[in-house]
């Protein structure tokens, strides 16, 4: 479910947009070329598998390495000529935490508040809002270092709102979490975006994508496959039906006869029928096996969801169906 309240992408001013974005390693060409555009108080997901130039994208958004070539706005200042200006409005939290074991969590605060130039008094009462804010308050005075993996993420993240960025990059936010720390990490995200700020995540996790973002970028291989709604790159892969499956050789064989729009596998007595999964469309195909006088001994819908999309654009094979898909069964 996207997390901005906004319904008229078109109407919101932009917070980043590039044009053209490239950039090579030497030979190897790690964005060749995207587009994109991401509105203020909106999350953006930039989607894609390992090596896709994902953190790529990221440390070009936010100023951390130069891009070849493209026209590059963040927080509406040209990145060419302006860069430390854009550095003004952005928050980045990597993959490679900024975290410092041997300190503890409020140290850790406090350092950078001090790397922020904020006064004393305001760099300590930020610290005790967000330590309050990520549930840290408790493990504060605790060295950073025995923290577990979700609250040093959790640090990570409050370290890099203490100058209050009105854009926050995360580069794999939950890589590496728990489900429970991943849920926790969300909650988190939309607070953020709920307050205003904007949010540009990289993630592996369709899950995540589908949960989080308003628009949606699949990256392959430097390029963006696809861009949208989750609900506007579902609609691209079709791969919507309803299987149903017979125990016996004889049931199967009239059923086949009976439903002529199905496609049949003989070895496994499986028939496939095209279908947007609606409680109508069931109800005709198991109309129409009565009619027969037949019952299938299984019956499983499948929608098509993120995975579909990923794997129809990114050309990877068969998805894993074992968290995603929606599949009923009878
Ligand atoms: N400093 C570098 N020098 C040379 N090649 C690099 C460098 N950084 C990235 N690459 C290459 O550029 C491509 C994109 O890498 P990038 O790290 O942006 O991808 P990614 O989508 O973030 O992947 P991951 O999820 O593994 O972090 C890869 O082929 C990678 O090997």
């Amino acid at each position: 479910m996207p997390t901005s309240k906004w319904r008229d992408d078109t109407l919101r001013p932009t917070a980043i947009s590039a044009i053209g974005l490239r950039k090579a390693y030497g030979a190897e060409v790690a964005l060749d070329g995207i587009d994109l555009r991401v509105p203020a108080g909106s999350v953006f997901a930039l989607l894609g598998p390992n090596g896709a130039g994902k953190t790529t994208a990221v440390k070009i958004l936010s100023t951390l390495i130069t891009a070849d070539a493209g026209d590059l706005r963040v927080g509406g200042h040209d990145l060419a000529v302006a860069s430390q200006a854009a550095r003004g409005t952005i928050g980045v939290t990597g993959q490679f935490s900024a975290v410092d074991g041997l300190i503890t969590g409020e140290e850790n605060m406090l350092l950078m508040a001090d790397l922020c130039r904020l006064p004393r008094r305001e760099g300590r009462r930020v610290t005790a809002e967000l330590l309050e804010r990520f549930d840290l308050t408790e493990a504060a005075k605790k060295p950073a270092q025995s923290y577990s993996g979700g609250m040093k993420r959790r640090l990570d993240l409050a370290m890099t709102l203490v100058g209050a960025p009105q854009i926050i990059f995360l580069d794999e936010p939950t890589t590496g979490l728990d489900p429970r720390s991943r849920h926790n990490m969300w909650q988190v995200i939309r607070g953020l975006v709920a307050e205003g700020a904007t949010v540009f995540l990289t993630t592996q996790y369709l899950e995540e994508a589908d949960e989080l973002a308003d628009r949606i970028a699949v990256l392959d291989d430097g390029r963006i496959a696809a861009e949208g709604t989750a609900e506007e790159l579902k609609r691209l892969v079709p791969g919507g039906h309803v299987r149903l499956r017979f125990a016996a050789p004889t049931a199967y064989r009239s059923a086949a006869a009976a439903l002529r729009d199905a496609a049949p596998d003989d070895e496994a007595l499986t028939l496939r029928l095209p279908s947007d999964g609606s409680q109508r469309e069931l109800r005709s195909i198991l109309d129409r096996l009565d009619t027969v006088g037949i019952e299938a001994d299984e019956l499983t819908v499948h929608t098509p969801d993120l995975d579909d999309v990923f794997f129809a654009l990114t050309d990877r094979g068969e998805p894993h169906r074992s968290h995603t898909s929606k599949e009923t069964g009878r």
